[in-house]
């Protein structure tokens, strides 16, 4: 074992697993899991091998992990698929609208790991939006995490049992600026480290703002057209080579028409 950040990882790491270098903007580790919930409603092992295998690491000295991370992605993707219904409904599309636009929906789930910060409270996850349609967090009692509403931090305190809903990117485009992703960002403090996961939904084709809120309004779009591959590899450049001008940074304000 070797320590890094306060928290003990093993020599040989898992695939799916992450961790940024000190210095980064990010500063925690994570694992990545992901399921295909288009075959079945139901979690099967196939689900967890087919295509995915990249990033489902189970480690053989936990066998509940798998267990539990397959029920966790289960409930997600029906609290998920429950949520997306609401907003359609909210947006005036019809309770199937997003559940037929994004048919073809990833859903990685990624389990976060904050050491404990070294100083005072410190930055852990530095502020962003999130690149999805929507994504679901679950966070353990330690508390950090923040969203920014009329330039201000506002704390989101750990409720046992509650998941925090945020707004992401697509949804912001699909809606035409009506909804807006969140800004957040996650502070640590010294006492303790923090566990959380987040539960996104990423589309896998063309993302533009819809003709319901363009020219249905007589409005323009607010966007061009991209797809999401193309502008996750642009943000995950961003972590890695951070940068110099903030005109150069890779946020969905690049899409803006
Ligand atoms: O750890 C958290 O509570 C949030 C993590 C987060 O914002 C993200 O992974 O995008
Ligand atoms: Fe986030």
């Amino acid at each position: 074992m070797k320590v890094r950040g306060g928290v003990s990882v093993p020599q040989q790491m898992p695939t799916g697993y992450n961790v940024y270098p000190p210095g980064s903007w990010d500063l925690y580790e994570n694992l990545y899991y992901c399921a295909s919930r288009r075959s079945s409603p139901r979690q099967t092992t196939s689900d967890f091998n087919d295509g995915n295998a990249q990033c489902n690491a189970f480690l053989e000295d936990l066998p509940q992990l798998r267990f539990m991370i397959e029920r966790l992605i289960e409930y997600l993707g029906k609290t998920t698929d429950l949520i997306e219904s609401l907003i359609s409904q909210n947006l005036g599309l019809g309770g199937y609208f997003m559940k037929e636009l994004n048919r073809d929906k990833i859903e990685p789930l990624k389990v976060l790991c904050y050491p404990k910060a070294i100083t005072e409270e410190e930055i852990r996850a530095w502020q962003h939006q999130d690149s999805s349609c929507i994504t679901l967090v679950g966070q353990d009692d330690t508390g950090g995490y923040q969203v920014l509403k009329d330039a201000k931090w506002v704390d989101i305190k750990p409720t046992k049992g509650a998941l925090v809903i945020n707004v992401g990117d697509i949804l912001q485009v699909w809606s035409n600026n009506r909804f807006k992703s969140a800004t957040h960002r996650v502070l640590n403090n010294r006492e303790r480290r923090r566990c959380s996961f987040a539960f996104a939904t990423n589309p896998k084709k063309l993302v533009s703002s819809l003709p319901q809120f363009t020219s249905e309004m007589n409005r323009p779009a607010a966007y061009q057209s991209f797809f999401y591959e193309d502008y996750m590899v642009k943000r995950v450049r961003n972590k890695t080579h951070p940068p110099a001008k903030p005109e150069d940074f890779a946020d969905i304000p690049i899409y803006a028409l």
